[in-house]
């Protein structure tokens, strides 16, 4: 007797669960259908997370899943992504979830894709500092965005991978050489300093970290995280005490928990949590909700350097508006300095890993 359609679909449903991930992905009715289901117009955004199986990259993936503007999820890593693709594809979300393993299979991984999200890469131990990540990760983001210019040159790119300060510059470059570059569409993730930032001026002021907004420009490393505490919502006012002690935590939260990690990492939890809410927007953006504001590490006029972190509105074409730092108080002012000093000495180090 021949086992009706009903049956043939249930035993390809069962054996899908026996064949590794990729082929499942590959070969299964079951995941045929979701493929179906992701081409055949679900509302959303396609999204792929570069680095998905690392520290970062797996609690990423996890709550991009859930997000209800994202219809098609795409995870890459060099190890480990089929395991992490099977895990996250249980989940009763909408989001299809496909897996990609290794170089070769980078370009599939990105082709088509409206937001790259990319926290590929080493982190810190203790003793170290994010330019000494330098070395490792440049290289690795060099190639990951020379996949982006070649699959998806028009998808809107989140840069995570450390030193950010150094790492959005060699993106542009990469994209430059490609004749892709658009300076909308290249956003370096600065999102944790301004959800620590929220969190540490919330406990100062005795609030919940959700009515507090704090802008942090700058950069992404010590001194160059500047955040504007004079110009924190609601308004207050802070002593020289709380403004030495808020700044300092705020540019030192990532050694804080690479020290308490003590050698097993850099923020993993905080930072995949920081980089949904920065993803978030870029898609509310994308979709065309009006007055998305975040603070961000991108191309900018706002001051001599040619990338710099501050407020933008995201938009259908990514970051559309960049906002200048308004008045700063003197204590700022000495702190603006500073962090530009350290910041042009990183910007040039990674355009000239490019040019070299
Ligand atoms: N921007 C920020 O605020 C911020 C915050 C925290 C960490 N970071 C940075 O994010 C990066 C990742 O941190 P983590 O804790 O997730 O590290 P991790 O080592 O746990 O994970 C990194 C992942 O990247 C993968 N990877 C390595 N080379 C790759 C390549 N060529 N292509 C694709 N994937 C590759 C690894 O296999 C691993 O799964 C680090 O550079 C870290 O400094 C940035
Ligand atoms: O501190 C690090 O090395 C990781 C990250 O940049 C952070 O701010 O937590």
């Amino acid at each position: 007797m021949q086992p009706s359609s009903e049956a043939n679909q249930r035993i390809a449903r069962i054996s899908a669960h026996l064949y590794p991930p990729n082929l499942q992905m590959e070969e299964s009715s079951v995941l045929r259908r979701a493929n179906c289901r992701a081409k055949g117009g679900a509302p959303g955004f396609k999204v792929a997370i570069l680095g998905a199986a690392g520290g970062i990259g797996q609690p990423l993936s996890m709550l991009m899943k859930i997000n209800p503007l994202v219809s098609v999820l795409h995870l890459y890593d060099v190890v480990n992504s089929p395991g992490v693709t099977a895990d996250i594809s249980h989940m009763d979300t909408g989001a299809v979830v496909r897996g990609f393993l290794g170089q070769p299979q980078l370009e599939s991984a990105l082709t088509g894709m409206d937001l790259v999200i990319i926290p590929a890469g080493v982190p810190r131990k203790p003793g170290m500092t994010r330019d000494d990540l330098f070395n490792i990760n440049a290289g690795i983001v060099r190639t990951l965005c020379e996949g982006i210019a070649k699959c998806c040159p028009k998808a809107v790119v989140n840069l995570i991978s450390n030193p950010v300060n150094s790492t959005v510059p060699i993106a542009a470059e990469v994209f430059k050489k490609a004749g892709t570059f658009d300076p909308k569409r290249l956003l370096g993730v600065t999102m944790l300093d301004v959800v620590r930032a929220k969190t540490f001026v919330a406990e100062v002021l005795g609030l919940d970290p959700r009515e507090v907004d704090v802008p942090v420009v700058g950069g992404h490393a010590g001194v160059t995280i500047l955040p504007l505490l004079s110009q924190v919502k609601p308004p207050c006012s802070f002593t020289p005490q709380e403004t030495e002690y808020l700044t300092n935590r705020i540019q030192n939260g990532g050694t804080e928990v690479v020290e308490a990690k003590a050698g097993t990492g850099s923020a993993t939890l905080s930072m995949a949590y920081a980089a949904v809410k920065f993803a978030d927007a870029c898609l509310r953006g994308l979709r065309g909700d009006a007055g998305v504001v975040e603070c961000s590490f991108v191309a900018s006029e706002v001051t001599e350097l040619p990338f710099f972190a501050s407020k933008v509105r995201l938009g259908r074409t990514g970051a559309e508006e960049i906002f200048q730092l308004g008045p700063l108080n003197e204590y700022e002012r000495v702190g603006l300095e500073k962090a530009k000093k350290e910041l042009a000495a990183s910007i040039a180090k990674g355009i000239s890993f490019i040019r070299k």
